[in-house]
């Protein structure tokens, strides 16, 4: 591509040869091959203009970067740019020219993986060629493979939602997160709708304050959807009110479910183990759904996936039927087993207060006897977070018990102090291993265990190493060693 066909996302109208010609775009100088676009980033470990000259060595066709860097070379072009993220994603997009023709975004603090995937089952019930992209990976036909981010970066998001485009895939759902949105990930995304499930506190180690987390989340909104796009929210959080508001604002369409929603209203829930019963309400018809899926929350993430699927062409009643057949993402509210005498053991990837809060008061309706956690919270991450967890596991169980996930590169039995500080009470095991035989072990009939933070990890990284750990195992194992 010429470097002038970049006008309108570059401004090189004139100002540089037309014959500069251009192959790709990356914003690692490591990437850079014969004939790229190099986009220098200011990033939040290094400033990525120190690469240019690098990049120029590897044979950079031209250099994008901010206003203010202080960038020069007698080779080749340099363009400053207010936004070079955005100059990024749209060149990205640029490039790879395609993606499936249907995509919807998911944003919120809590159930983003679960809304991409159930919006994916949704669409594939309806016999359509469906993907979804997020924290547990890219699930597409014949396709199933881990990533490392929840919202790729840009040059490798366009080019995945290219391979997707040309296997066939029709429909895409996505996770929006709040690192994506604030640094332009999903831009040139062309995007059909939008979805909000809640907000609380999360990544308070980036964003600083929770009202500018919240302005982050409503880029997709404001930035992202087309005016007058379908923007399903979920209208029972105490950040709705704020989210449909500014929503409004930007000239998208309000579709609200939940309990307070006009669009799906939840009309009544019986809570079950295993399964939950489901009223809903669509534009005057009552519909009833056998959802097979533990936890209130789990109805909130089914609602807003229904409605990114029915705002984007899904007929309503086929796609509240596909409810009844959805599959859990992997590790939220994972049943993976009972006890002999019939105690469920749950593994759920709650790493955040109000996701631990949620799944704590989730499974209290249907519980007996005890409810009993098993948690910790990641080292180098939000240290505010820790006494609030241990606030919350201890009013909302019955037994806490503290232990390591992900220590990090912290010292292990700090992070469990900061969370034992506001536990009292709770026990600490940091051994994750033992924490889990432990717990397994002392549970009666009518008891409940949730073994929180790591849902679908494979790892516990302690130090630099991580080393292998299954939650899923680790409880399985237990839950044999308690029955034999
Ligand atoms: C804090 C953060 O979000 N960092 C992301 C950000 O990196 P950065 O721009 O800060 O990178 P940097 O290391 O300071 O480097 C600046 C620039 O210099 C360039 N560079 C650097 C070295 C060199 O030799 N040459 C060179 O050109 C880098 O490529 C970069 O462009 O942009 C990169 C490219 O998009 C991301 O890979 C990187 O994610 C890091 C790995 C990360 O851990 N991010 C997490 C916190 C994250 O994004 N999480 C969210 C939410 C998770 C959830 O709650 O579900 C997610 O979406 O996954
Ligand atoms: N709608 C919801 N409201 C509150 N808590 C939820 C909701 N959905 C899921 N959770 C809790 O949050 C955990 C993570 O869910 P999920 O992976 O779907 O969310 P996410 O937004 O993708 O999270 P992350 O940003 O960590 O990837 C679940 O295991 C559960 O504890
Ligand atoms: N995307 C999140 C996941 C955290 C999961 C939890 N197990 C932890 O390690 O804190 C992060 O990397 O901060
Ligand atoms: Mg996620």
């Amino acid at each position: 591509m010429k470097l002038k066909e970049l006008a309108g996302i570059l401004p090189v109208e004139g100002t540089f040869p037309d014959e500069v010609e251009t192959g790709g775009v990356t914003s690692d100088s490591r990437r850079v091959g014969p004939g790229d676009i190099f986009v220098a980033l200011q990033g939040t470990k290094v400033d990525g203009t120190a690469y240019a000259a690098d990049a120029e060595k590897r044979g950079a066709a031209a250099i994008v970067a901010g206003k203010d860097a202080a960038i020069t070379s007698d080779r080749v072009p340099v363009i400053l740019v207010d936004d070079p993220r955005h100059a990024l994603a749209m060149m990205a997009a640029r490039f790879a020219a395609r993606q499936p023709e249907t995509m919807v975004a998911v944003t919120g603090t809590s159930g983003k993986t679960s809304v991409a995937a159930f919006t994916r089952q949704i669409w594939e019930q309806a016999g359509l060629a469906a993907a979804s992209i997020g924290t547990t990976g890219v699930v597409a036909p014949g396709r199933n493979e881990y990533g490392s981010l929840t919202t790729p970066d840009p040059v490798e998001l366009h080019r995945l939602l290219a391979e997707l485009a040309d296997a066939g895939v029709t429909h895409a759902s996505m996770e929006a997160s709040s690192h994506g949105l604030d640094q332009r990930r999903l831009d040139g995304v062309k995007l059909a709708a939008g979805g909000f499930t809640n907000l609380g506190r999360d990544h308070m180690d980036y964003h600083p304050t929770v009202e500018e987390y919240h302005r982050a989340k409503l880029r997709l909104f404001d930035a992202l959807l087309p005016k007058g796009a379908p923007a399903v929210i979920f209208a029972d959080d105490k950040w709705s009110a704020p989210t449909i508001e500014a929503a409004r604002v930007a000239g998208v369409n309000v579709l609200t479910v939940g309990r307070h929603g006009d669009f799906l209203q939840i009309k009544r829930v019986e809570h079950g183990r295993f399964r939950q019963q489901v009223e809903i309400e669509a534009d005057g018809v009552f519909y009833e759904i056998d959802l097979p899926l533990a936890g209130d929350f789990q109805v909130c993430n089914a609602l807003v996936a229904a409605g990114l699927a029915i705002s984007t062409g899904t007929p309503t009643a086929k796609a509240l039927a596909a409810l009844e057949k959805l599959q859990g993402a992997p590790g939220r509210l994972d049943l993976v087993g009972t006890t002999a005498e019939g105690a469920p053991v749950y593994v759920d990837y709650a790493h955040k207060p109000d996701a631990l809060e949620n799944v704590l008061a989730s499974v209290r309706p249907f519980t007996t006897g005890r409810v009993v956690v098993v948690f910790g919270c990641g080292g180098d991450r939000d240290r505010g977070k820790r006494p609030i967890m241990g606030e919350i596991a201890t009013r909302l169980a019955d037994v806490a018990i503290v232990t390591d996930d992900n220590p990090r590169s912290e010292v292990p039995k700090e992070i469990r102090a900061a969370i034992l500080a506001a536990a009292p009470g709770a026990i600490e095991i940091g051994d994750r291993r033992q924490a889990i035989r432990e717990a397994v072990a002392m549970l009666h009939a009518g008891d409940t265990l949730i073994v929180a933070g790591k849902g679908h990890e494979e790892g516990q990284t302690v130090g630099a190493e991580t080393l292998p750990f299954s939650d899923h195992e680790e409880v399985r194992r237990a839950l044999k060693e308690h029955t034999a």
